[in-house]
């Protein structure tokens, strides 16, 4: 035996989004389950045959869907809910209408929640688990798959996410008794897992990937027990396992995974190198193999291979061949698809970059060079992989000085405003005189089809920039007529312009890349492209003014400048390698603080910078907080105070729940923030009372993310709870996020009931 390769996973999209396209033409009717079926066949046929072919030995199966890999252990563990059960769909629509909610002939049913995965910008559909949960053998996707790419011609290693993590990233269903916890059905879920690792057995799969990332979090240090008893079973019962971990490290949890009875362990070493000491010590005396996560899942940088050789190296002097195995950190869904797709980039940039298929070429051909097995093209592709190292560390030392300059240079008066809170209040009051109780959106409107079509014909060349500003102009006066209409006190111009929140900051700014096909799974069909930052970071233009202050010059009512947040557009972004992400924050932070004074010198009096994003780039032990959070909030107030008293600053949150970090969120010292709330329950509101928030808040009284129009009764409730926590001249009256998802007909529906409560509230406090 060898060192051995392995991926952990593929993105399950297609190289030319083959999967969005028959999936969502499924969903608007036009197309049968069977084409989408097929599609999904191609897409993973083509993926084996490429890692097959590429040299690869451990080619995963089982990893694709059509929606989310924990969907479909939802369903085949047989933990639909019962809501979606009952309606006898077929096993694809059931499977949907978990995904994404159901609206046809009499069935009507809301998706199942959608969390955010780890410390990425992927969403899973949680597990909802409880006492009546009875958990079968319910559908053979993964063994299928396993015989589909067989006789494809590929034998794979089928990847399961493991119970334990199944049932921790659950949560309990509603029928579930107060105090139960997913994790007491273990004992029931084991049995299923051993009757697929026996069917896989039986249709002749040699080994199997378990994925338990449950590992790297802090919530696993108490789960040694289950662990030991499940692989106690599980390891024993069927293929060999390889028991896999990533995005983080084992630390302490390390004591307990060495023992399991697991043919090998796979660690994150592109997160985590230093975590590769720990584990050859730990299994030295053992049988058990070393899977080493060498080449990123997580990011676009080409591997440098010279270095990766230097872990395997290490770990074959200590452990033999045969117990090393070379893989891609985590699965590759992170990344996208093909750098061969991309015939726009520079080749001096391209050439700094690694698609999901390039990486497969780099994993196996470090398979290859580690048992001396080179042929004189792979000791040519080595070479080449060293000079292109060499050409971007070379990049790298051409840093842009100014930029460095401003940055060591930041000053702690930068960070604060010139006057604390009470007394850019009074100044707010006289220069902007919002009426108590003020009325706002969070800034996009509705993104329609004439708005997506004028985009198109723009980027195509189908009409000029005279037509499209044009376009945007008539935009934005419609919209600002709109909110005058129905009398908001705080207006924005839309955001009709901004293709995405990230994106259209990244494209103005310099040191930052754009792919046009590195399209990435977000969730379900929607996939993003998330710029590339890939040096220094300044604005050689300001980037939003002109919009802004056309917006303001419509209205006599004041206008709210919006922003992306430095944290935010960070963490939707592909960072850099070479400088730490503080450094990169803070540089974004700097182009932003000068746009921030722009808006100002503009006649902008309020502006929004938001941060949704500001929760799930925490690293994943809450020991590593601190200093994230640090520099987090450093660097929004490094963008929001260079402004006098009388400027308004705002921002926003969602997605996450913000409890536990509320400290940090009234360290940012906005004048005004808005947060996602009217889906939580009151919790949230507590957290404001005990923290002592001192500043204006506006918790959404109005859930966007359903087409639903909320009822003025119900809005004046929810103001009416939120009095009993929050001062009445401190609430501010908004949504919950942005609206540029819903539609017109709804928008203007809820918008006239959101300032009629706050008029009713006026009048009764
Ligand atoms: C995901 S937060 C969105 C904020 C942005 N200003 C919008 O309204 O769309
Ligand atoms: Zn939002």
């Amino acid at each position: 035996m060898s060192v051995q390769s392995s991926v952990l996973g593929f993105p399950r999209i297609g190289a030319n989004r083959e999967i969005k396209k028959a999936v969502e033409a499924y969903w608007g009717g036009n197309s049968d389950a069977e084409a989408v079926l097929k599609a999904g066949k191609d897409v993973r046929v083509k993926n084996w045959q490429y890692m097959n072919k590429a040299g690869i030995n451990h080619v995963p199966s089982g990893d694709f869907t059509f929606y989310d890999h924990v969907l479909d252990h939802i369903q085949f563990l047989g933990a639909t809910p019962e809501r979606y059960a009952r309606h006898n769909l077929s096993d694809l629509d059931t499977f949907f209408a978990m995904g994404r909610g159901r609206q046809v002939g009499a069935v009507d049913e809301a998706a199942m929640e959608m969390k955010k995965w780890f410390d990425s910008n992927y969403h899973y559909i949680v597990p909802e688990l409880s006492e009546n949960t009875k958990f079968q053998y319910r559908t053979k996707k993964i063994v299928n798959e396993y015989k589909e790419a067989k006789e494809a011609g590929v034998e794979t290693r089928p990847v399961l996410l493991g119970p334990i993590s199944f049932l921790v990233l659950g949560k309990a269903a509603r029928d579930a008794s107060a105090g139960f916890e997913p994790i007491s059905l273990l004992d029931k879920l084991v049995p299923v897992y051993e009757e697929i690792l026996k069917d896989l057995k039986a249709a002749g799969a040699q080994s199997v990937q378990i994925d338990e990332p449950i590992l790297v979090l802090d919530k696993a240090a108490p789960l040694g027990e289950q662990f030991k008893s499940t692989y106690a079973k599980l390891g024993p019962a069927g293929p060999a396992v390889t028991i896999a971990s990533y995005y983080g490290r084992l630390d302490a949890n390390l004591e307990y995974v060495k023992e399991l009875p697991v043919a090998a362990i796979h660690v994150d070493l592109d997160r985590e190198p230093s975590q590769l000491d720990a584990l050859i010590a730990a299994v030295k005396d053992k049988k058990t193999a070393v899977s080493l996560g060498v080449v990123s899942g997580r990011n676009i940088w080409k591997t440098d291979l010279a270095a990766a050789q230097v872990f395997v190296k290490k770990a074959v002097d200590a452990l033999g061949a045969d117990r090393v195995i070379v893989a891609s950190s985590s699965t590759l869904l992170h990344t996208p698809v093909d750098l061969n797709n991309e015939k726009k980039l520079k080749p001096e940039v391209k050439d700094w970059f690694s698609f999901a298929r390039q990486k497969v070429h780099e994993i196996a051909l470090l398979g290859r060079a580690s048992n001396a097995q080179v042929s004189s093209e792979d000791s040519q592709a080595l070479e080449e992989n060293k000079a292109s190292i060499k050409r971007r560390r070379d990049f790298e030392t051409q840093s842009n000085d100014a930029v460095r300059q401003r940055v060591a240079n930041i000053t702690p008066e930068m960070l604060k405003r010139k006057n604390p809170f009470p007394v850019r209040r009074e100044a707010q009051r006289v220069k902007i005189n919002l009426p108590k109780f003020p009325t706002t959106s969070i800034g996009s409107f509705p993104q329609t089809k004439e708005i997506r079509i004028a985009r198109q014909q723009f980027t195509k060349g189908d009409i000029n920039q005279q037509q499209y500003d044009d376009f945007i102009a008539k935009e934005i006066q419609e919209v600002v007529r709109i909110q005058e209409e129905i009398g908001l006190d705080l207006l924005v111009h839309g955001e009709p312009e901004r293709n995405d929140m990230v994106q259209y900051f990244g494209e103005q700014l310099e040191g930052v890349a754009f792919t046009s096909m590195g399209w990435v799974q977000s969730y379900g069909s929607r996939y993003v492209r998330p710029p590339i930052i890939v040096s220094d970071v300044s604005r050689p233009a300001p980037m939003t003014v002109r919009w802004s202050k056309y917006s303001q010059e419509v209205s006599s009512k004041p206008m709210k400048g919006m922003l992306t947040g430095p944290v935010t557009i960070l963490a939707w972004s592909f960072p850099r390698a070479d400088v730490s992400k503080e450094i990169q924050s803070k540089q974004i932070a700097l182009a932003l603080r000068d746009e921030v004074v722009d808006l100002e010198k503009a006649g902008i009096k309020a502006i929004q910078v938001d941060e949704p994003a500001i929760r799930e780039g925490m690293p994943l032990r809450q020991g590593d907080w601190a200093p994230y959070l640090q520099w987090a909030v450093d660097s929004f107030r490094l963008s929001t105070s260079g402004v006098e008293d009388g400027t308004q600053t705002h921002s926003h949150f969602c997605y996450s729940d913000f409890n536990d970090i509320f400290s940090s969120i009234k360290a940012l010292d906005a004048d005004v923030i808005s947060i996602e709330a009217s889906k939580s329950d009151m919790k949230l509101l507590k957290a404001f009372q005990d923290n002592d928030y001192s500043n204006e808040i506006g918790p959404g009284v109005w859930d966007i993310h359903s087409p639903r129009v909320p009822p003025l009764e119900e809005m004046k409730q929810r103001i009416t709870d939120m009095l009993k926590l929050i001062p009445a001249d401190k609430l501010i009256i908004n949504p919950d996020c942005g609206l540029k998802t819903r539609h017109w007909e709804e928008t203007k529906a809820s918008l006239l009931n959101l300032v009629a409560a706050a008029k009713w509230a006026r009048e009764n406090y």
